[in-house]
C-alpha cells in the first residue's frame, strides 16, 4: 500500500513564543530552526518579521533549512493595496520561499474586532494570498477561528477557505483558535469542508489545547481527509498551548492506522532523536522537563508497581505500548513502597550488584524501603540513595568517612557600607583514616551575595575530604527540591538534591528530617557517597 504524504508545520517559533514568560533569542530560534530541521519537519515558521526586533533579526539571518522557512503575517488590511499594505510588505521582505498570513473567517470576528464589512474581508483574503502568488511565494493561509465561525455561518467560514484556495493559496488551515472544539465536531467539520470541495491535500490544521484536546483535535482532522498538522514543541503556544508536535510524532509514526497511512518527513533513524529534541527546548527555556510528557518524559516508561516491573522484566511489552529506545527514551524500574523484589534485583542489576533470587536480604531491603518511604523518604526518584540503602545492607559500603559534626549560623548585619546584608556559615567536622579535618565555608556568590545556609553546609563539607578530595571535585549540586510531607504521624521536611559531575552523570539523593538543615545535610552526604562509590574510592 503506498503511503500518502503528510506533512508537519512546526510554530514553535510564532506560536510557542507567544507562551506567556517565553521570548526566544535570535540565536536560540536559530539553534531550534537547526534541530527541527535535522528531526525532519516540513515547515519552520520562524515568526512574524517586523513585528519585534528578534523575529526581524531572525528572518535577517535565517538559518539554511531543508524544511521550508516561512514567514508568518496577516492578511492586508481593508482600504488598501497588499502592496500598500507596510505590515504585510515587512512580512514579504523577509524573502522565505514560503509565506503564512493569518485571517478571519468568523463572521463575528469580521465585524467585531476588524469593524470590517464581511465582503471587505473575502477581498483582503483573496489580495493577500493572490499577492503573494504573484510574488513566487508558496502560500498558507490560516483560517483563524474556522471551526466557531463554521458552527455560526458555515457559508462565509467556507468562503473565507475558497477565495484563499481560488488565489492560489497551497494551504489553507483550519485553526481551532480559542481551543474549545472537541475531536468529534473537529473530524465532522473537517470532514464537510472536504465535502464541500476544498480538498484535503490541500488542508491543514491548527488546534489549541484549552481542553487538553489539541493532539486528539490534530488526528481528528487527519482522519478527516487533513494532510498538514501544525504543531509545536512541548505543546508551547499561545495561553494552554498548541498541539504537542512531540507526541503528533510519536503517534504519527508508532501507531495505526497513522503509521502505514502516512509518509512524513520525519525519517526512522530520526525518531530515536525525540527525547534529546524536547529536552533540547526545555533547556534552552530553562524549564525543568514534564516528567510526564508521554513518549518523552522521564517517566514515560517508569515501571513502578511492583507487578509491573515484575512483568516488565519477563517481556517489557507487558507494559510497555511502545520500546522506549524508538523515541529515544529509556525504561526505568524504580524503587518505592509499590516495589515488590523484582522491582528491586533490577534496580539492583543496574548498580551493577548481583544478588541471587533466594537471598532472603532482598525482602529486608524492601521493608526498609517501605519503613522509610513511611517515614518521609521517596525512593522512586532518589535512586543514588536507594543504591547506598541496599549496598548497605549487603554490605557493599565501604567506610570513607565518618561526620564529627556540623554547624551553621545565619547571621543578619550591617556591612561596611551600612547596609544590612546576611551572612551563612557551616562548618563540618569529618574524620577519615583517624585524622579529623575541619572546613568552614562562607555562602557568597560572585557578586557578594549570600547564597543561604545549605549551600555554606554543602561548600564546606565538599571542600576538604582529604584523599577524596579529587574524586568529587567535579561534583556540581544542579537542583535542590524542599517537600513538606508527612513522616508517620509528623510533618517532616523532604529534601531531594541532584548532582552532576563532568562525565554528565546526574543523580539524586534525599534526606528527611523535621529540621531543613539535617535533611539537607544527608541527602548531600549521600551525592557524595554515591560519586565515591561510583568512582571505586578506596575505603
Ligand atoms: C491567532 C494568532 O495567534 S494570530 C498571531 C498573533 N500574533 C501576534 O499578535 C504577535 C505579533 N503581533 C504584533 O507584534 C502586533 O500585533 C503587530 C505588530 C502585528 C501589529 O501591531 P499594531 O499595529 O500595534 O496593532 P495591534 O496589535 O494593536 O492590533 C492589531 C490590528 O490588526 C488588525 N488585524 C487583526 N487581524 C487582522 C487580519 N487578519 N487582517 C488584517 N488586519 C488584522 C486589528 O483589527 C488591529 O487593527 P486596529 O488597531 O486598526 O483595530
Ligand atoms: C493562527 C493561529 O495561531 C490561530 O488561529 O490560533
Amino acid at each position: 500500500m503506498t503511503r500518502e504524504r503528510l506533512y508537519l508545520y512546526d510554530t514553535t517559533l510564532r506560536d510557542g513564543q507567544q507562551t506567556q514568560g517565553v521570548q526566544f533569542s535570535t540565536a536560540e530560534k536559530v539553534q531550534i530552526a537547526r534541530a527541527l530541521d535535522e528531526l525532519g519537519v516540513d515547515y519552520i515558521e520562524g515568526g512574524w518579521p517586523g513585528a519585534n526586533p528578534t523575529d526581524s533579526e531572525f528572518f535577517a539571518e535565517t538559518p539554511s533549512t531543508r524544511a521550508t522557512m516561512t514567514a508568518f503575517g496577516m492578511t492586508k488590511r481593508a482600504g488598501r493595496s497588499a502592496e500598500n499594505d507596510e505590515v504585510l510588505a515587512a512580512v514579504t521582505n523577509a524573502g522565505t520561499p514560503a509565506v503564512c498570513l493569518v485571517g478571519k473567517s468568523h463572521d463575528f470576528h469580521v465585524e467585531t474586532a476588524l469593524g470590517i464589512t464581511l465582503d471587505e474581508n473575502l477581498e483582503n483574503i483573496e489580495r493577500s494570498i493572490a499577492h503573494l502568488v504573484a510574488e513566487g511565494r508558496e502560500a498558507l493561509f490560516d483560517a483563524e477561528h474556522f471551526f466557531d465561525g463554521y458552527k455560526a455561518n458555515p457559508g462565509y467560514a467556507l468562503a473565507c477557505a475558497r477565495a484563499a484556495l481560488d488565489a492560489g493559496a497551497r494551504w489553507v488551515v483550519l485553526c481551532d483558535t480559542n481551543g474549545g472544539t472537541l475531536p468529534s465536531e473537529v473530524g465532522r467539520i473537517t470532514a464537510e469542508v472536504i465535502a464541500a470541495g476544498i480538498p484535503g491535500d490541500r488542508l491543514g490544521i491548527h488546534t489549541h489545547n484549552d481542553t487538553e484536546n489539541a493532539v486528539a483535535n490534530s488526528l481528528a482532522a487527519v482522519e478527516a481527509g487533513a494532510r498538514q498538522i501544525q504543531g509545536t514543541l512541548n505543546g508551547l503556544g499561545e495561553r494552554c498551548g498548541n498541539a504537542n508536535l512531540v507526541s503528533l510524532i510519536g503517534t504519527l509514526r508508532l501507531k495505526e492506522p497513522f503509521a502505514s497511512m502516512f509518509e512524513l518527513g520525519v525519517a526512522d533513524d530520526a525518531l530515536p532523536r525525540l527525547t534529546r529534541l524536547s529536552r533540547l527546548l526545555d533547556d534552552i527555556l530553562n524549564r525543568v522537563p514534564n516528567k510526564h510528557a508521554a513518549y518523552v518524559g522521564a517517566s514515560a516508561f517508569a515501571h513502578k508497581a511492583g507487578l509491573h516491573a515484575s512483568a516488565i522484566l519477563k517481556d517489557p511489552t507487558t507494559y510497555e505500548h511502545v520500546d522506549p529506545a524508538s523515541v529515544g527514551n529509556s525504561r526505568i524500574v524504580p524503587m518505592s513502597n509499590q516495589a515488590g523484589q523484582s522491582n528491586l534485583r533490577k534496580r539492583l542489576v543496574e548498580a551493577g550488584i548481583e544478588v541471587d533470587r533466594d537471598d532472603k536480604r532482598l525482602a529486608r531491603i524492601l521493608d526498609d524501603i517501605k519503613d522509610r518511604e513511611d517515614q518521609g523518604y521517596s525512593y522512586d526518584t532518589a535512586q543514588a540513595s536507594f543504591e547506598l540503602l541496599a549496598r548497605r545492607a549487603l554490605g557493599l559500603l565501604p567506610d570513607f568517612f565518618e561526620v564529627k559534626r556540623y554547624r551553621v549560623t545565619v547571621e543578619r548585619r550591617k556591612n561596611k557600607r551600612n547596609r544590612m546584608v546576611t551572612l551563612s556559615e557551616a562548618v563540618v567536622v569529618v574524620k577519615i583514616g583517624g585524622e579529623k579535618m575541619m572546613s568552614v565555608s562562607e555562602s557568597m556568590d560572585e557578586s557578594g551575595n549570600d547564597q543561604g545556609p545549605i549551600n555554606a553546609l554543602a561548600t564546606a563539607l565538599a571542600k576538604d575530604l582529604g584523599p577524596y578530595q579529587s574524586y568529587i571535585d567535579d561534583m556540581r549540586l544542579v537542583d535542590f527540591k524542599v517537600r513538606i510531607t508527612a513522616g508517620g504521624t509528623e510533618a517532616v521536611t523532604r529534601v531531594i538534591i541532584d548532582s552532576e559531575d563532568s562525565a554528565g552523570r546526574r543523580w539524586s539523593t534525599v534526606g528527611v528530617s523535621p529540621n531543613i538543615v539535617d535533611a539537607s545535610f544527608e541527602a548531600l552526604l549521600d551525592a557524595i557517597t554515591w560519586k565515591l562509590v561510583r568512582d571505586g574510592a578506596p575505603a
